[in-house]
């Protein structure tokens, strides 16, 4: 593939992100806050899979974040491989007011290994920040596990907002980064030519090998 300026616009990625964890941790309103600036406090479970498609500025570039949500539950939630297939990014999210969502974490970690790449970009993401008083997992236990594990860390929380954005944007500017390494490392220069100068070869498996997702929007469900 050959890109020169005007021709393609090798800014314009999708990156399919998975939102993982127990049922109720606040999955589904980290993306309305998120993709909506929107809070429900008597949101009922997903059923089936959602997903919303969010433009991020990274860098100068355009990326859209296409966000995918199912069901912590195991009997509502879509066909598991389905789901990760392609995800090149995950926020795997516990609340801090029940530990046994934080108990939880390894056996998300497996099932995101087992059915996606092993270096997907990963969040550990504590949420329901505000219920301070009902905290029953510290900030330095998921700080300690998330260094363990190799992921980055942080508490949000979908009900006051802090630090929502934060968290996706975490994710997407890292699949970034490691897109554009990639893209570097493998440029492959053409020997300037008289009208040429700006021309790059570019190994057209590069973004694929990152995991582009389709480029849709929407809903669907199971
Ligand atoms: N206090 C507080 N409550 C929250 C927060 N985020 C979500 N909730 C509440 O927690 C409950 C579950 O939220 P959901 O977003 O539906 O949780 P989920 O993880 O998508 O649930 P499943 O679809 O069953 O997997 C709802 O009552 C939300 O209002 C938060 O940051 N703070």
């Amino acid at each position: 593939m050959e890109l020169s300026s005007g021709e393609e616009k090798p800014e314009d990625y999708l990156f399919k992100i998975v939102l993982i964890g127990d049922s109720a941790v606040g999955k589904s309103n980290l993306l309305a806050r998120f993709a909506r600036n929107e809070f429900n406090p008597n949101s009922k479970s997903t059923i089936g899979v959602e997903f919303q498609t969010q433009k991020m500025e990274i860098k100068g570039k355009e990326v859209k974040a296409q966000i995918w949500d199912t069901a912590g539950q195991e009997r509502f939630r879509a066909v598991t491989s389905a789901y990760y297939r392609g995800a090149v990014g995950a926020l795997v999210v516990y609340d801090i007011s029940r530990r046994q969502t934080f108990d939880s974490i390894g056996r998300w970690l497996n099932e995101l290994h087992t059915h996606s790449d092993m270096n997907v970009v990963t969040i550990l993401v504590g949420n329901k920040s505000d219920l301070e008083d009902a905290r029953e997992v510290s900030s330095s236990e998921g700080k300690s596990v998330a260094e363990a594990q190799g992921l980055f860390f942080m508490e949000t929380s979908a009900r006051d907002s802090s630090n929502v954005t934060a968290a996706f944007q975490t994710v997407v500017k890292e699949i970034y980064d490691i897109l554009t390494r990639k893209v570097m490392q493998s440029q492959d220069f053409k020997k300037p030519e008289p009208g040429n100068g700006k021309t790059v070869v570019l190994n057209p498996d590069d973004k694929q090998d990152v995991g582009e997702a389709p480029k849709t929007s929407g809903c669907c469900s199971s």
